[in-house]
């Protein structure tokens, strides 16, 4: 898949972080911004007239902390909060119930390799530290989940997040692609996770691009094998003349 080859200057680009622009790291702190990353975006969100947005399952403050100075449009909490390109920020009205936080709280304390992340209208309890945990995390937030109403259960890369039901990904791309300078644009979403997958769908229903980044089943229907190779065809992308962008 040539990025290059897909992408007009009629087109709005929507990237995913973790998996996607950086590679997987064991904690969430550790990942690695390569350098000419953030300038690559920047002259990208130009270039498509500020059309280029981060959707990620991280807050919102966490991607600009990464990306900084830029700060561009965003989603963060898989779609809980949105700042448009105007700068506004839109939140899913969501608390999380103490039950589910207790749930990931006890496991947390009690198993060393778990790490708990409490986020604006979500809860996600990383095991990458304690592989073999999965079952137990998985069903312990699954049971907490089911007695919340309104709440669901997200499964990640070694993650299980308790997120409010009215929040997506796809709700979120659909969102920006209702406003300028996004609407009337082919959308093109670069994701890596199962989380991604209802990005893919929102924007080939718009008669856009779904690109899934590395392997797993997926609705998206191109490929790219990694985060390097995005990276490498975004500083791409950003480097040739201005003209290729048309
Ligand atoms: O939607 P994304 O931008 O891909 O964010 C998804 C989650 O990413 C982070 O967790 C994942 O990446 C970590 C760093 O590589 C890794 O240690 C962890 O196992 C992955 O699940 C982030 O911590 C989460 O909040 C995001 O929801």
């Amino acid at each position: 898949m040539n990025l290059l080859e897909q992408l007009g200057q009629d087109s709005a680009l929507f990237l995913d972080f973790d998996g996607t622009l950086v590679d997987i790291a064991p904690t969430p702190d550790a990942v690695v911004v390569p350098p000419g990353l953030i300038d690559a975006l920047g002259e990208l969100h130009e270039r498509l007239g500020g059309a280029l947005a981060v959707i990620s399952g991280r807050p919102i403050e966490q991607i600009d902390a990464f990306l900084h100075p830029l700060r561009l449009p965003a989603a963060g909490v898989h779609g809980v909060e949105r700042r448009r390109s105007d700068g506004g920020v839109e939140v899913v009205d969501a608390a999380v119930p103490d039950r589910v936080r207790q749930a990931a709280e006890e496991l947390a304390a009690r198993h060393a390799g778990l790490q708990l992340e409490i986020k604006r209208g979500s809860i996600a309890l990383h095991y990458r530290g304690a592989p073999e945990l999965e079952a137990l995390c998985v069903a312990a937030m699954q049971a907490a989940v089911d007695a919340s109403p309104g709440l669901i259960l997200l499964r990640g890369k070694m993650v299980a997040e308790a997120k409010p039901a009215d929040a997506s990904k796809g709700r979120a791309i659909e969102a920006f692609l209702g406003e300028a300078p996004f609407r009337d644009r082919r959308p093109v979403f670069i994701g890596d996770d199962v989380t991604d997958e209802v990005g893919f769908s929102a924007v080939q229903r718009s008669g856009g691009l779904g690109i899934k980044v590395g392997e797993g089943a997926s609705v998206a229907r191109h490929r790219l094998p990694s985060a390097a190779a995005v990276r490498e065809q975004l500083v791409r992308m950003a480097r040739t003349t201005r003209t290729s962008l048309t």
